[in-house]
């Protein structure tokens, strides 16, 4: 596999929000054992909204489940928010995430028997965090910059997929988490509200500075982003900065064929 190439433009420091470094997860042991990650070293920095993608089966889940801390890992270190995830129990880790992550579905993963509203607030609920007058008007804000007003009291059967993951997007956003990993977060949606959540990630990461992690397969979505790494064979193969879906589509032929 090529090494790292790394076309990011670096003008100042920038702080990372999850930092890999050296990381393996293996799966098994012996000749058999799979390696989902192979010496791993790269950083998620704050405030990008990144892509990673990669052929079926590269990685790309076990290294977000690892940098969300679901997972623990077989050597390496890895840093969620300067925490050192690594050193951490299960416990130590489920705190962390609570606290500082948010995630968004491809399934959405909407409680159906409560409002919009209701599922927003959620993560201060399950945290047993009190909702003060300042995250009150923010979520308020968020449900009207996500034309949510008017629906803050269904139910999300009754609500269109492109809503129900916006209302998911707005539940991420609402605690403002360190970082946000959305998992193929358009993958149950038409073009139009494709286009529509991609537009509101890209947003959050541009108006609120919010930190995003995006694992799709597809380069309309990756377009989005302003970075954009492809893993390989447990491997980071390509780090670029924004690409076209030509370019992209272009990037991933050329992973495929082993020229990246
Ligand atoms: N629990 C597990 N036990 C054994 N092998 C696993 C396990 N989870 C993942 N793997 C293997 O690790 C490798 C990476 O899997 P991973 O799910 O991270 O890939 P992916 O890029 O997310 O794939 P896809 O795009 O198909 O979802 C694959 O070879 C997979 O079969």
């Amino acid at each position: 596999m090529n090494p790292t190439r790394s076309i990011h433009p670096v003008t100042q420091p920038r702080r990372a929000v999850v930092s890999f470094r050296g990381v393996d997860k293996h799966y098994g042991t012996g000749p058999d054992a799979v390696r989902a990650l192979d010496q791993v070293t790269v950083d998620i920095f704050d405030g990008d909204f990144t892509a990673i993608m990669g052929p079926s089966g590269s990685g790309k889940s076990t290294f977000m489940n690892v940098a969300a801390g679901l997972d623990d890992i077989t050597s390496g270190e890895v840093y969620l928010a300067g925490e050192a995830l690594h050193a951490m129990d299960d416990a130590g880790r489920t705190v962390l995430r609570r606290d500082r992550v948010g995630f968004v579905f491809q399934a959405f993963n909407l409680v159906p028997t409560l409002s919009v509203v209701e599922n927003v607030e959620l993560p201060f609920r399950l945290a047993q965090r009190t909702i003060d007058g300042d995250q009150r008007e923010w979520i308020a804000h968020l449900l009207t910059t996500l034309g949510l007003r008017e629906r803050t009291a269904h139910r999300p059967a009754q609500l269109s997929g492109g809503q129900q993951q916006r209302v998911a997007i707005a539940r991420a956003l609402a605690s403002r988490p360190q970082v946000i990993f959305a998992d193929e977060p358009t993958g149950n949606l038409d073009s139009r509200s494709s286009r529509e959540v991609l537009a509101l990630l890209r947003t959050a990461a541009r108006e609120y500075g919010q930190t995003i992690a995006m694992v799709t397969h597809d380069p309309l979505a990756a377009s989005y982003a302003d970075r954009i790494l492809v893993i390989a064979d447990g491997c980071i193969v390509a780090d670029h900065a924004a690409l076209s879906p030509q370019q992209i589509s272009q990037l991933l032929i050329d992973v495929e064929e082993g020229v990246a």
